[in-house]
C-alpha cells in the first residue's frame, strides 16, 4: 500500500467484506482493485468445485474435504466455516505476510467467518453489502447462471440469516447502483477521514468532495 503522506495512511489494515451470495461482492471488489491495485485480496481455501473461469491459486485454493480438514487440524486457518454444503477458510500464513508488509487486505468471507474474525482481530473493519431487495438478489444469482437450483435454494435461504445480521457490521453498503456502491466501498476501505483526503479524487467520484 503506497501513500503520498505516511501519516495520513492506514497501513496493514484488515477489511472483512461480507454479503449474501449474488449480492455483488466479487463485482465490487473487481472494480475496486481496478482503481486501487495495491489492495490485496486474501485467497481462501474451499472444497467447492471451481466455477467456469475460476483458477486454482487465483480465485481460491480448491482442495478436497480431507485436505481442508487437515488445514483445520494443523491450525493453518485464521477462520473457517461450512457454507451451502462446502467448506471455506482463510489461510493464516499468507495473510500474516501481507499484513506484515503493511498492505490493505480484504477478506471476502461469509457471516460465521466474519464473526470469528470479530473475536480474534477486533480492529478489522467489517463491511456488509446488502441487495436492494431479496427479489433483486434472487434475480442476480439466477442471472449469474453459475449455481444449480439446489445451490441457489441453499444460498437464498442463508441470505435471510445474513441480511438479518447486517447491523453487526461497522458499515453497510446497499449495492443498488454499482457506481455509487463502489464509491461507498472505496470510502469505507480507506476511511472518509483518512486516505481519501490524501489521494487524488477518485475517478469514480461524480460529486465534488464535501
Ligand atoms: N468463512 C469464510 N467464507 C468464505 C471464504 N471465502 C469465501 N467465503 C464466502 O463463502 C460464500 C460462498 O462463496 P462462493 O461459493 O464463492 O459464492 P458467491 O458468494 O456466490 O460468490 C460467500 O459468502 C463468500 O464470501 C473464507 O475463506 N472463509
Ligand atoms: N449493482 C448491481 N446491479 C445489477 N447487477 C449486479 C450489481 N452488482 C452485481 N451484479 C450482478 O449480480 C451477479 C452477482 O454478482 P457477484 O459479484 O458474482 O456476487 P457475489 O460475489 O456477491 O456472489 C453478477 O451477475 C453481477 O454482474
Amino acid at each position: 500500500m503506497t501513500c503520498p503522506r505516511s501519516e495520513d495512511c492506514v497501513t496493514g489494515q484488515l477489511i472483512v467484506f461480507t454479503g449474501p451470495s449474488g449480492v455483488g461482492k466479487g463485482t465490487l471488489l473487481h472494480r475496486l482493485l481496478e482503481h486501487h491495485p495495491d489492495i490485496q485480496l486474501s485467497i481462501s481455501a474451499t472444497t467447492r468445485q471451481p466455477r467456469p473461469g475460476e483458477v486454482h491459486g487465483q480465485h481460491y485454493y480448491f482442495v478436497s474435504r480431507a485436505e481442508f480438514e487437515t488445514m483445520v487440524e494443523q491450525g493453518q486457518l485464521l477462520e473457517w466455516a461450512e457454507f451451502a454444503g462446502n467448506y471455506y477458510g482463510t489461510p493464516r500464513q499468507p495473510l500474516d505476510a501481507l499484513m506484515a508488509e503493511g498492505h490493505v487486505v480484504i477478506l471476502e468471507i461469509e457471516l460465521d467467518g466474519a464473526r470469528q474474525v470479530r473475536q480474534s482481530l477486533p480492529t478489522a473493519r467489517q463491511i456488509f453489502v446488502l441487495p436492494p431487495s431479496v427479489a433483486e438478489l434472487e434475480v442476480r444469482i439466477r442471472e449469474r447462471g453459475q449455481d444449480s437450483e439446489a445451490a441457489i435454494a441453499k444460498r437464498l435461504a442463508r441470505a435471510q440469516v445474513e441480511i438479518a445480521a447486517a447491523d453487526e457490521f461497522d458499515i453497510q453498503i446497499i449495492n443498488d447502483d454499482l457506481d455509487r456502491a463502489l464509491i461507498e466501498l472505496e470510502q469505507a476501505v480507506f476511511g472518509s477521514t483518512h486516505l481519501t483526503a490524501a489521494l487524488p479524487p477518485s475517478p469514480l467520484a461524480t460529486q465534488p468532495p464535501t
